[in-house]
């Protein structure tokens, strides 16, 4: 995390972190907004009382609805680009902006009451650095720069001793100080709390031999949203099963340390030939593998199947000890059109299709692939289990 700002270093990590925590960030923006809008207007009162109803309490009644209207607009603005993380960072600033340059008409109005302004600056820093939601750069940038214009003017308006102006700058500075190390704090806490928060999910949803998705991930989220998915759109959506022949046979002769390598290897040749982002690589366990392709039919899936064979036909691992290791792997496709099946089916009776096929395919001797669309019913038995896999 970089010091100064207390963001990820690495860009897309925190466009990531910008992009998960945008939702809260524009409902803590809209209330911080319209609640500092509403007290900037109720504060009119005590330019009335110390002023007047006059054409400058009104002068200063436009200065501070100009706020309001800008809190109001910012908000506006956000709920209509829901998605954009730039638009929340640059609204929030705006409107920090124009609330601390409509201060200077009432501070130039009323400077006899230099000292109470002065408590209200540092207030307005503490929100600017706490309250608001903002990126930890922006909001430093603007707290300072306010606070030094705040000080030459209140110089500049002569009516302070000398203590009472160092009295001044050293409130203001430490609002400044508090509030940047409080911001930094919350900020970096956030990103922490994040960057956990991922860990655990990768923990929780991948294996960390093949950094594939797991078992768990498939059946509780994956599966059910790629068929709701397929469903709504009555599109297709395949599902592959595969797996190393005689595997164990690999961990037999060269160890299972070789063995994990030539599985790893066989998921990164599988996860190379499919579309990144869009086909899921799951372990299913063991050597057994599946593959989730959405938008494609049984033909897309068969032919890409095939390719996944002929590939780790010729493929070797180069173990540890320098050893060439070839295996094969047998493939079972299946794939459902919903433009046709209209029942409901539970997620498992796909899976299961699928892995009879990957069977069906083990016994007509491995190193194959065998299709079959599904059509929404539970499957048939195609066949048993090869007498060799456990
Ligand atoms: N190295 C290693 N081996 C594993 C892992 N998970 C399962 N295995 C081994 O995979 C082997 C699977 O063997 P079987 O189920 O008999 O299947 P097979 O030898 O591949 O035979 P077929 O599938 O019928 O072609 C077993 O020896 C398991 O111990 C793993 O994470 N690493």
């Amino acid at each position: 995390m970089c010091r100064l700002s207390a963001e990820f270093t690495d860009k897309t990590v925190e466009a990531h972190f910008s992009h998960h925590i945008l939702p809260r960030t524009k409902a803590q923006l809209r209330t911080a907004l319209l609640f500092c809008a509403a007290f900037y207007l109720v504060f009119w009162v005590t330019d009335v009382l110390a002023l007047g109803l006059g054409t400058v309490a009104w002068l200063l009644f436009a200065c501070r609805l100009a706020v309001g209207v800008v809190a109001v607009a910012s908000c506006v603005t956000n709920h209509l680009h829901p998605h954009s993380v730039g638009r929340v960072y640059l609204t929030a600033s705006l409107t920090e902006i124009v609330g601390l340059l409509a201060f200077a008409p009432v501070v130039l109005a009323r400077p006899a009451e230099l000292p109470w302004h002065a408590m209200a600056m540092s207030i307005m820093v503490l929100v600017v650095y706490l309250y608001i939601p903002n990126r930890l750069i922006y909001s430093m940038a603007i707290a300072i720069v306010s606070t030094i214009v705040f000080i030459v003017v209140a110089v500049l308006l002569n009516r302070l001793a000398a203590e009472e102006v160092l009295s001044m700058i050293m409130l203001l500075a430490l609002a400044n100080g508090f509030g940047c190390i409080a911001a930094r704090r919350y900020h970096m806490i956030r990103r922490e709390e994040f960057r956990v928060q991922s860990v655990l999910k990768n923990l929780s949803e991948r294996d960390p031999l093949t950094g594939c998705h797991n078992r768990r991930y498939l059946q509780q989220e994956l599966l059910n949203m790629e068929l709701s998915r397929a469903r709504r759109f009555r599109l297709s959506l395949a599902v592959v099963a595969c797996d190393i022949d005689h595997f164990k046979a690999v961990n037999d002769t060269y160890g299972h340390a070789a063995g994990d390598q030539v599985l790893v290897a066989f998921a990164s040749l599988l996860r190379g030939m499919m579309r990144e982002n869009v086909d899921s690589l799951i372990r299913f366990g063991g050597e057994e593998f599946l593959i989730v392709l959405p938008e494609t039919d049984l033909a897309g899936a068969t032919h890409l199947a095939e390719r996944m064979r002929a590939a780790l036909a010729v493929a070797t691992t180069q173990i540890a000890t320098g050893h060439p290791v070839a295996v094969t792997a047998s493939f079972g496709v299946t794939s459902v059109n919903f433009a046709h099946v209209t029942a409901r089916f539970p997620q498992e009776a796909l899976i299961e299709l699928a892995d009879q096929l990957l069977y069906a395919a083990k016994n007509a001797g491995r190193n194959a692939v065998k299709a079959l669309e599904f059509q929404g019913r539970p499957p048939l038995q195609l066949a048993r289990k090869a007498g060799t896999h456990g």
